[in-house]
C-alpha cells in the first residue's frame, strides 16, 4: 500500500427520488482510500454500501459533494466519459458471478478486452492466459460455467475483471455464496491482487470473516460511516494499520 490517497470521497451523497418520497442512501460521506489499499466495507441491509460501491465504480454519480479517483473527478464525467473511464480503469466483482453461460471461461474473460480495438488476437491470448494462470485456472479455459464450481466461477469472473489490468477492484459480496475453502481462496486472491500486484480493493460484505482479510474494515449505517472514514485522522478505530 502506498501513501497516495486514490480515492477521495468528500461530502458524496446520494439521493433518488421516487414520487412524492425521497431516499438518500448516502449522505455528505467522507472517505480516503490510498493506493493498493484493500479495503472492506460492512453494514446493515440498506445502509448504502452497494450505492457506494457503485458510485466508486462509475456506475452511478453522486448528487452532491466530490468523488476524485486517481485524480479524476468522476461526478463532473459525462455518461460516455464515466464509460469509458469505467472500462479501462474499475473491475467488477459480483456475488453471483454473472458470467456468460454460453460462452467458456476463456471467452467470458476475453469479453472485457475486445472493447479495445488496437489490441490483437494474439495480444488477447496472452493476457487472457496470464489471467487464468493467476487464478489457477489455466486446464479450464474451455469449460462453461456451468461445468464449474462456485469458486471456479469466481475465479473466472476475478479473471475478467482484472484482464484489462485496472487499477481498481470492486467486489459487492464476492464470498457469498460460496463454502468456507472457495471463500478463502477468493480472499487469499484479493490479498495477492492488492499485496502483490497493488490493486486498490474495496469489498462489501456481510461477513466479518472476509472483511478479516482486508487492511482496514468501515462500517455504513444509515448512509453514513460509523468510524471516520479519513486517513490517520482516526485509524484505531478504522481497525487498520495505515
Ligand atoms: N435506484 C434506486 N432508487 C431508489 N432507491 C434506491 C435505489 N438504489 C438504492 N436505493 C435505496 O437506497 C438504500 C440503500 O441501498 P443499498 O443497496 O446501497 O444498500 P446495501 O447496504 O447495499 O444493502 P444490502 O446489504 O441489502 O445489499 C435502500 O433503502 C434502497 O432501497
Amino acid at each position: 500500500m502506498t501513501n497516495e490517497v486514490f480515492i477521495q470521497c468528500r461530502g458524496l451523497s446520494k439521493t433518488y427520488k421516487k414520487g412524492e418520497t425521497t431516499v438518500t442512501p448516502l449522505e455528505a460521506l467522507d472517505l480516503d482510500v490510498p493506493r493498493g489499499e484493500f479495503l472492506a466495507l460492512m453494514g446493515p441491509s440498506g445502509s448504502g454500501k452497494t450505492t457506494l460501491l457503485n458510485l466508486i465504480a462509475g456506475i452511478d454519480s453522486p448528487t452532491t459533494g466530490s468523488l476524485t479517483i486517481g485524480g479524476r473527478e468522476l461526478g463532473k464525467m459525462s455518461r460516455g466519459k464515466l464509460t469509458e473511464w469505467r472500462s479501462r480503469h474499475c473491475g467488477y466483482i459480483f456475488q453471483l458471478y454473472h458470467l456468460v453461460p454460453i460462452l467458456t471461461a476463456y471467452e467470458n474473460i476475453e469479453l472485457p478486452l475486445l472493447l479495445e480495438k488496437e489490441l490483437s488476437r494474439k495480444d488477447r491470448k496472452e493476457k487472457i492466459e496470464a489471467a487464468l494462470d493467476l487464478v489457477g485456472l489455466s486446464g479450464r479455459a474451455d469449460h462453461r460455467p456451468s461445468e464449474l464450481s462456485g469458486g471456479q466461477e469466481q475465479r473466472v469472473a476475478i479473471a475478467r475483471a482484472i484482464v484489462a489490468d485496472p487499477e481498481l477492484l470492486v467486489a459487492d459480496e464476492p464470498t457469498g455464496d460460496l463454502d468456507r475453502e472457495s471463500a478463502k481462496q477468493i480472499l487469499d486472491l484479493l490479498q495477492r491482487l492488492s499485496g502483490e500486484m497493488g490493486k486498490t480493493i474495496v469489498m462489501v460484505t456481510h461477513d466479518s470473516k472476509a472483511a478479516d482479510a482486508a487492511h482496514r474494515t468501515l462500517h455504513l449505517e444509515k448512509g453514513q460511516l460509523v468510524d471516520s472514514g479519513l486517513i490517520g485522522m482516526d485509524a484505531s478505530s478504522a481497525g487498520g494499520e495505515i
